[in-house]
C-alpha cells in the first residue's frame, strides 16, 4: 500500500501549501523553502485547460485524488543532500550554476512551453497529468515536436515511479506516436504501473485528446531505484 504523495515523493519538493505560493520542504534536508507551485492556473492557460484543472480539483475534495505541486527549482541545498545521497556529493557542477538551474519542463516562460498539473489518485493508483504544449514547443508546422511530449512522458511516468518506490532514474523509454498533436491543443496524460521487479519499476501511459477520442502517443518507460550509497558518477 503506497503512502501519501507527501512521503513518496522523496526526491521531489513536497508542497504543504496554498494556491499561489506553497511553503515546501525537502525530505533529504528537512529545510523549508517558499518556491513558486507553478501546477497552478495562470492567465496564459487555455480554457480547456483550466476546466479540466477544476474537473480535477473537484474530485480532490473527497480525498480520492491528490493535485501534485510542481516547482521549477531545486534549492542549493536539496541538490545537494540529493547529490550526497546518491552520487557520493561529486555532481560536477558548480555552486552558482546549480542555483540558477530550472526543471527543464518548467524552464520556459509562461504558456511558451508546457503548463500542466499532476493528480494522483490513491485508490487506482495512477497519475493524470492535464497539459499543454506551447508555441516553443513546435516540431512540423503546426504541431507539438516529439521529444518535447516525451520530455513530459518521462516526468509524469518518473514521478509515478518515484510515488512507487522512491528516488528513481530513468533507464528506458519506448514511446510509440500515433497521431501527431496540435501546437497549444490540450492532453491528457493517463498513467499506470505495469510491475515491480527488485529495483525496477515498469511504468506506462497515453496521451489522449480531451474528448478521449484520439491517442496521440502511447509510451513505458522502466525507472531503476536508486540506492544509497552506490556510486553512479
Ligand atoms: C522533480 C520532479 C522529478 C519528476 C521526475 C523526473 C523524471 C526525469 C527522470 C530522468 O530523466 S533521469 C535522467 C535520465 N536517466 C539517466 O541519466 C540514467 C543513467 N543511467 C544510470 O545512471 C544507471 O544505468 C541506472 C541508475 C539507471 C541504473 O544503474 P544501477 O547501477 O543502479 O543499476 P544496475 O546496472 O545494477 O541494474 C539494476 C537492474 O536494472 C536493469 N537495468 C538497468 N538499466 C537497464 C536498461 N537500460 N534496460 C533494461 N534493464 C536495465 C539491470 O539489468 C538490473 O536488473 P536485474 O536487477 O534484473 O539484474
Amino acid at each position: 500500500m503506497l503512502r501519501s504523495c507527501a512521503a513518496r515523493l522523496r526526491p521531489l519538493l513536497v508542497a504543504h501549501g496554498r494556491p499561489g505560493g506553497a511553503r515546501l520542504t525537502s525530505t533529504f534536508s528537512f529545510e523549508e523553502v517558499t518556491q513558486k507551485d507553478h501546477a497552478l492556473p495562470k492567465p496564459s492557460w487555455s480554457k480547456d485547460l483550466r476546466l479540466l484543472f477544476d474537473q480535477f480539483m473537484k474530485k480532490c475534495e473527497d480525498g480520492s485524488w491528490e493535485r501534485l505541486p510542481s516547482c521549477s527549482r531545486h534549492s542549493v541545498q536539496r541538490f545537494q543532500n540529493f547529490t550526497k545521497a546518491f552520487f557520493s556529493g561529486s555532481i560536477p557542477v558548480k555552486e552558482e550554476q546549480i542555483s540558477q538551474a530550472k526543471f527543464f519542463p518548467r524552464s520556459f516562460e509562461d504558456g511558451l512551453g508546457f503548463e500542466y498539473a499532476m493528480f494522483w489518485s490513491k485508490d487506482e493508483k495512477r497519475i493524470v497529468c492535464l497539459f499543454q504544449g506551447g508555441l516553443y514547443l513546435q516540431g512540423i508546422p503546426g504541431f507539438l515536436h516529439g521529444g518535447a511530449l516525451v520530455t513530459l512522458i518521462d516526468t509524469t511516468l518518473g514521478t509515478h515511479a518515484m510515488l512507487a518506490g522512491g528516488a528513481v532514474m530513468t533507464a528506458n523509454l519506448s514511446i510509440n506516436f500515433k497521431r501527431p498533436m496540435p501546437l497549444c491543443s490540450v492532453g491528457v496524460i493517463n498513467t499506470q504501473l505495469d510491475k515491480i521487479e527488485g529495483r525496477k519499476l515498469f511504468v506506462s501511459c497515453n496521451i489522449q485528446s480531451v474528448d478521449e477520442k484520439t491517442v496521440y502517443t502511447e509510451g513505458t518507460g522502466l525507472f531503476i531505484k536508486l540506492e544509497p550509497g552506490k556510486t553512479l558518477v
